[in-house]
């Protein structure tokens, strides 16, 4: 069985009255890539944090590498890497700079700092940038390097905070094909991340969180069979004029398993889209547009919290 690098019981963070984490119990074992799904406010940076060894919790058990992240919080650091949602770089130095100062914060020799840094700007492709400053670097640059120095004390565990927020789609996935590197070399991963397409890429399991709590957890796959139908049936009906989709759900009635109502649209849940649609022209209706598309952890979360992920 793989070693448990991670385990929370009952993990709780509150500010003041307010409960951020709300008793979560989570188990990440060595070589896995974890997620954390959900939207903003969820909770996911506050979970995060606390297992950074960056912010205490406020209860429950949290060990890291059999750790205590409050009473042993260097040991914990030394062996992670830690991205946060934020890139904190240097901007005034350059990349290879930047590498150089974790590198000495962790207290490394330099001559293990200087083969680091080339593997690490080589993994990142930065190695034509290295003598440049930070600043006017692209955004996904600035990510790759955030990565990249977060490495540099051989990580066992990566912790990224939302990855690929604010990144453009290339960016996106170059970024993605970095940390499936990561993944293959044995790096276990934690992520957090509202972007569903994201969690179903690099998650081999994950936990949907919603107002501080854990409201499912399993691979991508396992959550979207137990919680949705295979396929989905996207409609747009033409309205009368005040009305929005909510109002005309009655119209598809029976037409698949079930059926959620966005302002927008309604989504018919069926394993067989196609004949969906079919029963819908049989009733004689016309639908602006309409498209067929496998179920995806979006229908899992609304499914879950009425909610769409991202608003
Ligand atoms: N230092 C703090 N003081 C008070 N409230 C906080 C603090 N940090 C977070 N919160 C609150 O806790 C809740 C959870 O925030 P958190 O950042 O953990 O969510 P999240 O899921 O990571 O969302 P996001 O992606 O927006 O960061 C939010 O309502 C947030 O406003």
């Amino acid at each position: 069985m793989n070693d448990v690098l991670l385990s929370a019981r009952g993990l709780t963070k509150t500010f003041g009255d307010f409960t951020a984490v709300d008793g979560i119990d989570v188990q990440v074992t060595s070589g896995e890539s974890f997620g954390f799904l959900g939207p903003n406010g969820a909770g996911k940076s506050s979970t995060m944090k606390m297992v950074a060894a960056t912010s205490p919790p406020s209860g429950g058990e949290l060990r890291i590498f059999g750790l205590d992240p409050v009473t042993e919080g260097a040991a914990v650091r030394a062996r992670l890497g830690n991205c946060p949602q934020q890139d904190n770089l240097d901007e005034e130095i350059t990349v290879e700079e930047n590498l150089h100062v974790y590198g000495r914060y962790f207290g490394l020799p330099r001559k293990v700092i200087r083969e680091r840094t080339d593997e690490l700007l080589d993994f990142a492709q930065l190695t034509e940038r290295r003598g440049d400053k930070v600043e006017p670097l692209s955004g996904g640059m600035k990510r790759r390097l955030t990565i990249a120095r977060s490495l540099i004390n051989n990580p066992e565990i990566l912790l990224l905070d939302e990855p690929t927020t604010g990144l453009d789609p290339q960016a996106r996935h170059v970024l993605w094909d970095r940390l499936f590197r990561l993944k293959r070399q044995g790096v276990t991963l934690i992520i957090t991340t509202h972007y569903m397409d994201e969690a179903e890429q690099l998650c081999d399991r994950l936990v949907v969180m919603d107002h501080g709590r854990i409201v499912a957890e399993g691979s991508p796959r396992s959550l979207i069979e137990q919680h949705s139908t295979r396929e989905v049936l996207e409609l747009r009906l033409p309205l009368d004029e005040r009305a929005d989709h909510s109002d005309v759900v009655h119209l598809v009635d029976g037409v698949g398993s079930y059926v959620e109502a966005l302002p927008d649209r309604l989504l018919v849940y069926t394993d067989h889209g196609d004949g969906a649609l079919e029963a819908v022209h049989a009733r004689g209706l016309q639908p602006i547009t309409s498209i067929v598309r496998r179920s995806t952890l979006e229908d899992v979360f609304l499914r879950l919290t009425g909610r769409t992920l991202v608003d």
